[in-house]
């Protein structure tokens, strides 16, 4: 069901949850929500869809350890041995829709970085919003010891960040600063 917001320009899709519009002070019913990416300045939304599709039968869908976790825990969907110095890429068995204006960022799990130096191939994994294809963790032994994961372990934890609205442009000339051209380090260490 789509409908169109009437102070912005913004169609918005009506999936399930709650939601309601501040400046308007429209409800709908509990069991209907805005889908919640449409950008609308007006709109406050609760309980916001992030689409998943499960492509393996051992795949689980992320949760988040604690209710106030930033991320959600990534699983592997196969057993896995990597070599100390080895890079292994890690199945998660699952596809996300993620909205316009967001990505999923995969970062590494700091246990597993501070016990076994287990870490990310590139250091963080981008999930662009048009990106439908398996989501999967590239996994890099830092540590001396080889390691084993069983399908099912957490690998890597994903946190949906909003992305500001830009565009680059060209120009000629950048405004001055009080930094100017000075970097890496030039404040001290
Ligand atoms: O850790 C990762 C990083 C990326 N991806 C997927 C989602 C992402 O949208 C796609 C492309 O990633 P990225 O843009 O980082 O790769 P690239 O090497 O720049 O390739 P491309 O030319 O496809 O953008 O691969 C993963 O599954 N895991």
């Amino acid at each position: 069901m789509l409908e169109t917001c009437k102070r912005c320009r913004y169609g918005v899709e009506i999936i399930r949850g709650d939601y309601k519009c501040e400046k308007q002070e429209i409800k709908i019913q509990r069991d209907e929500a805005l889908y919640p990416f449409r950008r609308c300045a007006y709109f406050v939304f609760k309980n916001s869809l992030i689409k998943i599709k499960r492509l393996h039968e051992n795949a689980e869908i992320p949760r988040r350890a604690t209710p106030d976790s930033a991320g959600f825990d990534l699983h592997s969907i196969e057993d896995i041995s990597i070599a100390p110095g080895d890079h292994c890429p890690v199945r998660t068995g699952l596809a996300f829709e993620i909205p316009p204006g967001y990505a999923m960022l995969v970062y590494p799990r700091s246990g597993l970085a501070k016990n076994y130096g287990l870490t990310l191939s590139n250091a963080v994994g981008v999930v662009d919003s048009d990106y439908r294809g398996e989501v999967v963790v590239l996994l890099h032994n830092t540590g001396k010891h080889s390691l084993s994961l069983q399908a099912g372990d957490r690998v890597a934890q994903a946190v949906i960040h909003r992305l500001p609205d830009i565009e680059l442009v060209e120009c000629e000339e950048l405004s001055e600063t009080q930094r100017g051209k000075s970097g890496f380090g030039s404040t001290g260490l």
